[in-house]
């Protein structure tokens, strides 16, 4: 790594490197699998012990995970809590971001929940940038559990930030200086 232990010298350490990776990144092969947003991302990070742990690849129209929920993400018994569904829905928005090679956040996300997701089963979900205006990208995300069925689907718009938007102690009223 880089030499520093707490939880504060990672964000300052590590995020940068990562954003100008994922900055970088455009047009990434059909098939690839892309790295997480962060060793501790809640969506995808290897290293969060209550993280989701999604994995996602590269397809021809954008990005795909298939993923299962499991007890840590109960709501009512048997059944995904719906924050932990946004918050894979959301996860797949941010790897969208690998096809366009542009840096974004989470400015709005909505999400349809047409079945519930029940846990232990495995669920398909893809995401793609359906539109691109000016520093807003619009996104759509659907997924289908494994019979084929759909059960629920997100659309977000993303604001492009610059990688200062991720260095501690560059922000100001939580909005990026470098935009
Ligand atoms: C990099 C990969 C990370 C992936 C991790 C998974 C995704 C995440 O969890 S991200 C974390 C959650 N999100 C955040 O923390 C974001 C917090 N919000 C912010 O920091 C700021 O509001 C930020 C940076 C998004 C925008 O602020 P700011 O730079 O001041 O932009 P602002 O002027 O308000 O709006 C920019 C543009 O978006 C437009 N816009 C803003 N909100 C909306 C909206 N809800 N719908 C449509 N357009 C919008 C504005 O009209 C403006 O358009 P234009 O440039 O054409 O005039």
């Amino acid at each position: 790594m880089d030499g520093h232990d707490g939880p504060a010298s990672r964000a300052e350490g590590v995020v940068p490197r990562w954003a100008a990776h994922l900055a970088g990144q455009g047009n990434v092969e059909v098939g690839q699998a892309l790295p997480p947003h962060s060793p501790d991302c809640a969506g995808c990070g290897p290293d969060n012990p209550a993280g989701l742990h999604i994995r996602a690849v590269r397809t021809a129209s954008g990005v795909e995970a298939v993923h299962s929920f499991v007890a840590a993400q109960v709501g009512a018994p048997g059944i995904a809590h719906g924050g932990a569904v946004a918050l894979a829905f959301d996860d797949l928005f941010g790897f969208s971001l690998y096809t366009v090679g542009s840096l974004a956040v989470t400015r709005s996300l909505a999400i349809e929940y047409h079945a519930p997701f029940r846990l232990h089963r495995p669920y398909t979900f893809r995401a793609h940038v359906a539109k691109r205006e000016g520093r807003r990208l619009l996104l759509h995300a659907d997924a289908w559990d494994d019979a084929g069925q759909k059960v629920g689907s997100a659309e977000a718009t993303f604001v492009t930030v610059g990688p200062g938007h991720f260095t501690a102690g560059t922000q100001k009223n939580g909005r990026s200086q470098d935009q």
